[in-house]
């Protein structure tokens, strides 16, 4: 058997941790994890976790150090490496924004010229002023970029939102969004073989577990006489089970279908008679 093992950067603290581990468990994947150890084995599959942070992944992926890392697409967007995106994990979603102190009037992006703009972003926020065919002074600062303006170092900021509640703390207002971010699998692009073949199972674990996040299993209860009329609500994967109940012209009807569905087709669904509604989490879902 190949000794072949691929090395993961994960961050080592801060938003990307809790999901990036999360998801390594629920693929089956259990690291043995010492606490400050910067590296650490899986002890049931040919990989090393790379504790690193977030804004060295990018460059550590390149030069081959690690072969793969999770990191946010605004990282792999302001770092400009040569590493390629694999696939979105749908978790630490957020925007890269300009924002302005509350009550300025904003006609556009033309607002900004000849303005000084607070961020982390420097390469990001230049790409978005030269679509725009914007000058302005940019004062990079590595954190609290919101206060910049209330403190007199900036007229706006160019920073990471997602709530809205930092913003609206420090008495600003959203303007544009420069870009859509959440975090995502980069790998290094010249994987051996080997490496590749590992990464492909990775991928198709972390498949299967993402879309069983989105699905929910639903079981319920109808007279024989709706079922037809509440599997024609029904979105389902493919046919629904249906199965008699003990109780004579009653059935039992079961089937997979999105979570945010569920929510749309739940009053018909009552409407045509269910009952005993039950919706259960998937663990895994392969198609
Ligand atoms: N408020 C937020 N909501 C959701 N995701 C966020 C938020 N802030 C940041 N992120 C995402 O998490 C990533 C890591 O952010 P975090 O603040 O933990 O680390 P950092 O300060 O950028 O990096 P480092 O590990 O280098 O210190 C960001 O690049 C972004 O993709
Ligand atoms: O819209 P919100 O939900 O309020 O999130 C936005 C804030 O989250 C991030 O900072 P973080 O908390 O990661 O602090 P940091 O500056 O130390 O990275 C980001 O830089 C914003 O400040
Ligand atoms: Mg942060």
């Amino acid at each position: 058997m190949s000794d072949t093992r691929l090395k993961i950067a994960v961050q080592k603290s801060g938003r990307l941790l809790d999901g990036s581990l999360e998801l390594l468990k629920e693929c089956g994947i259990r690291v043995n994890n010492g606490k400050d150890q910067l590296k650490a084995s899986a002890s049931n599959y040919p990989i090393d976790i790379l504790y690193l942070r977030n804004s060295d992944i990018p460059q550590y992926v390149q030069d081959g150090v690690a072969d793969i890392g999770i990191l946010g697409q605004n990282t792999l967007v302001e770092k400009q490496k040569q590493i390629e995106e694999v696939l979105p994990l749908g978790f630490s979603k957020c925007r890269l924004s300009i924002a302005l102190p509350k009550n300025t009037p904003y006609p556009g992006p033309e607002w900004l010229n000849g303005k000084r703009i607070a961020t982390s972003y420097p390469n990001s926020l230049r790409q978005f002023m030269a679509k725009h065919q914007i000058e302005a002074e940019i004062h990079e600062i590595s954190g609290s970029v919101e206060i910049a303006p209330n403190i007199g170092l900036a007229d706006a900021i160019c920073d990471l939102v997602s709530s809205g509640s930092t913003l609206f703390k420090n008495g600003l207002e959203e303007k544009e969004v420069i870009l859509k971010s959440e975090a995502c699998i980069v790998r290094n692009t010249q994987l051996s073989a080997g490496k590749q073949a590992i990464l492909d199972q990775i991928v198709f674990r972390i498949q299967s577990v993402l879309k069983a996040r989105n699905n929910k299993y639903i079981l319920m209860n109808a007279p024989a006489s709706q079922t037809e009329a509440i599997i024609n609500i029904l979105p389902g994967m493919k046919s629904p089970t249906v199965m008699p109940l003990a109780a004579s012209g009653w059935n039992s009807i079961h089937t997979v279908i999105d979570e945010s569905q569920f929510w749309e087709i739940i009053d018909q669904l009552k409407a045509a008679g269910a009952e005993g509604i039950l919706v259960i989490p998937i663990e895994k879902m392969i198609l």
